[in-house]
């Protein structure tokens, strides 16, 4: 089997150029197949309230009303996206830049309403994703780079947390090549003191994870990555990363970085 290399980064490491061209360089530097996906929803927020439409996030899920639809697609799939992909050009890397609604490559369902009625937000299945489709594309020497939007095959765009595309993708592709799922963000990867950069947790199992969360050394937005990235481990990812943007340029041969997930 290829080896093939599945990479999120998330809204502070785009929303910082330096860090975002470092990541970019290293990014075009790795080897073999690979696969893009980024958030934003920092800069969604941002220019969202410049336009005078809150962001209202629930458990770190973004109620997404048709105004705000209306501003992640431009941010997402536009200002975001094609930066990207331009950057990437530049240092050498043939990137194109994909919504899920392109090439059909990531259908989902509109949440359905419970307690709390998210609008226009995507969920995934094992069947939103056709692996071979997206292969061709790789086969073809293009990588692909994905934003935070999916489709519901009925003319509907849906907003979809980029966490949880590069763990379902991750897992569909892991059909196809033996697949690595990375998590790039801020910080050195799980740390024991959020605020001490020294304290890496390098190697994490779900024994010690429902420790961490009971203690609460992990919280926030950390668990719905973790809840994901176990999720595709169990499900035939081969290994899943998460760390710091700035070190992706040390994954070589055997040599990683951040902290490693295992089951
Ligand atoms: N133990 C921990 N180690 C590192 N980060 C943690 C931890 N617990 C909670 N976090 C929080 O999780 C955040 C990452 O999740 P999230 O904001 O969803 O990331 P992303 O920017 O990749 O979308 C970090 O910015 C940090 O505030
Ligand atoms: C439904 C939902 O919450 N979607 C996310 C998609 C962007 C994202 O995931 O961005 P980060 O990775 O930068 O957080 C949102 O709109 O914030």
């Amino acid at each position: 089997m290829q080896k093939l290399h599945v990479i999120k980064i998330g809204g502070n490491v785009i929303d910082n150029s330096e860090n975002l061209h470092r990541f970019l360089k290293d990014f075009t530097a790795l080897k073999g197949f690979k696969i893009l996906i980024h958030g934003g929803g920092k800069v969604a927020t941002q220019i969202s309230e410049s336009m005078g439409v809150s962001a209202n996030m629930v458990d770190g899920r973004r109620i997404t009303d048709i105004d705000t639809l209306r501003i992640v697609t431009m941010v997402y799939a536009g200002l975001i996206n094609k930066n990207i992909v331009a950057q990437l050009q530049r240092y050498g890397t043939n990137a194109i830049g994909l919504t899920g609604a392109d090439g059909d490559f990531i259908r989902a369902t509109k949440r359905p309403i419970k307690t709390i009625d998210y609008g226009f937000v995507g969920d995934l299945s094992d069947k939103s994703i056709n692996p071979g489709n997206i292969s061709k594309l790789l086969e073809a020497g293009f990588t692909p780079v994905f934003c935070a939007l999916t489709h519901d095959g009925e003319g509907q765009l849906l907003n979809t947390n980029a966490d949880t595309i590069a763990s379902a993708l991750a897992v569909a592709l892991s059909t196809l090549y033996e697949t690595t799922l990375i998590y790039c963000f801020e910080k050195k990867g799980v740390l024991q003191d959020i605020n001490d950069d020294d304290s890496l947790i390098k190697e994490i199992n779900p024994e010690r994870y429902e420790k961490l969360k009971t203690g609460q050394i992990i919280h926030s937005g950390m668990i719905p990555k973790l809840d994901n990235a176990f999720a595709a481990i169990s499900c035939g990812v081969k290994s899943v990363i998460i760390g710091h943007s700035d070190d992706l340029g040390q994954l070589k041969g055997t040599q990683t970085f951040g902290t490693r997930l295992t089951n």
